[in-house]
């Protein structure tokens, strides 16, 4: 059945609150949320508009959600940044809204890790929305926008859609809980759940303990070469774009694909070695990949691609048909469609541990488990998205 329409649409939404990071894609976002951005949001939300919140420093995207949704009541976040932001925000919008769960609702639904999947939930009070101005914005690759940040009347266009013209969809989200690193390799700051200090004492919005974490995530996480490349990356002083490709060529004459266990609705699907599994909640990774090519966050459910043991000479051919999403038949990858969790270990052989990420930050470590969050997120979409597609005709 096709939803109300006016229900959706995201003008019924009066306090908007926007967290932006300064530092996307190298810097250049803080000009271009200033001089672009900045005045196109005060035209379209007009008194709508109740705080812009800059990120102090990494991962500070949760703390300014949670503050916009307790503190400023808003009822509709919208992050502008790059995937590692909306990440961020996403975390603080579900811990926001877990902050202020007088029934406890909310939480019962967000610690389910049962494979009932059920799409009885309610979704989150506060809705949702991006704005991107990242470097690689996969996840508007998975919505089926086209991106152009250099050209003014792109932002004119979506900020008018993000106000009044686009819709609200219930959108999926992964929850991962996975193995919290304390041996230096992720920094310690990464491991805190960047609740404001005040707050800590309710414990109602705490997911965490001292070694297992609790993350959503909008549209993909995934574990093995990726988070390696990840890792040097961010570690870098070179520009990101760059030595993105530089590190995809360099980590594949380098790292040592581990031994894994995958269980996907409690069947073991790999028992041994993998260069990658990366558990989509959308349909795109690693700058448009489309490496889940059938995933749709509203399918309530993941899409999964395992990566076989990959070796040199393999690379070239099967990256080449993940851009097109065509590896479906090849003998060195799998794809596991319409999946609600995912329990992942590395073997005893396999000595270093298996970092995962989501939506590209480095977060953790296997074990880990999966599980989909059904219509966990009221997201405003373009009406011509894909996405959008997929949700009317659900
Ligand atoms: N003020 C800040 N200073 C430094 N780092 C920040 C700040 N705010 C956020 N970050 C971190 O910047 C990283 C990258 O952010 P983001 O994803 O928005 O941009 P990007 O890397 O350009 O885009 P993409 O992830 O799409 O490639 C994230 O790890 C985020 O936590």
């Amino acid at each position: 059945m096709s939803p109300n329409l006016s229900e959706n649409s995201p003008s019924n939404y009066k306090r908007v609150g926007v967290v932006y990071n300064p530092s996307s894609r190298g810097g250049q976002a803080q000009t271009l949320f200033k001089a672009v951005v900045l005045p196109l949001l005060e035209r379209f939300f007009g008194d709508r508009l109740v705080k812009c919140m800059p990120t102090q420093c990494r991962d500070d995207g949760t703390r300014c959600a949670f503050q916009l949704i307790v503190e400023d009541h808003c009822d509709y976040i919208i992050s502008a940044g790059g995937d590692g932001s909306t990440f961020n925000v996403l975390n603080g919008l579900v811990r926001g809204c877990l902050y202020l769960d007088q029934d406890n609702k909310t939480r019962q639904s967000l610690m389910m890790t049962t494979n009932s999947g059920s799409s009885s939930h309610s979704p989150l009070p506060v809705a949702f929305a991006v704005l991107p101005i990242g470097s690689g914005n996969d996840l508007h690759k998975t919505l089926g926008v086209d991106v152009n940040v250099s050209d003014l009347k792109f932002f004119e266009k979506y900020i008018h859609m993000l106000a009044e013209g686009g819709e609200v969809i219930h959108a999926d989200i992964g929850r991962v809980e996975y193995t919290k690193d304390h041996t230096g390799v992720i920094e310690e700051t990464v491991n805190d759940e960047h609740i404001p200090t005040q707050y800590r004492e309710n414990k109602a919005c705490q997911l965490d303990s001292h070694d297992k974490g609790v993350r959503f995530y909008m549209n993909e996480s995934s574990f093995g070469i990726s988070t390696s490349i990840l890792n040097a990356v961010n570690n870098s002083s070179i520009s990101k774009e760059i030595n993105y490709n530089i590190q995809t060529f360099w980590k594949q004459l380098t790292y040592v694909n581990p031994s894994v266990k995958v269980e996907v609705d409690g069947k073991v699907v790999k028992d041994g070695i993998s260069q990658l599994v990366c558990v989509g909640n959308g349909k795109c990774f690693g700058g448009g990949m489309r490496i889940n090519p059938n995933a749709s966050i509203t399918s309530e459910a993941f899409d999964v691609c395992v990566l076989h043991n990959l070796r040199l000479w393999n690379v070239p051919y099967i990256f080449y048909q993940i851009q097109y999403g065509t590896h479906g038949n090849n003998p060195l990858a799998s794809l596991y469609e319409r999946v609600k969790t995912i329990k992942a270990s590395k073997n005893p052989e396999t000595i270093d541990d298996v970092y995962l990420e989501c939506d590209g930050e480095v977060v953790g470590k296997l074990p880990a488990t999966y599980t989909i969050m059904p219509s966990c997120v009221k997201f405003v979409v373009p009406k011509n998205s894909i996405e959008h597609s997929n949700f009317m005709n659900k």
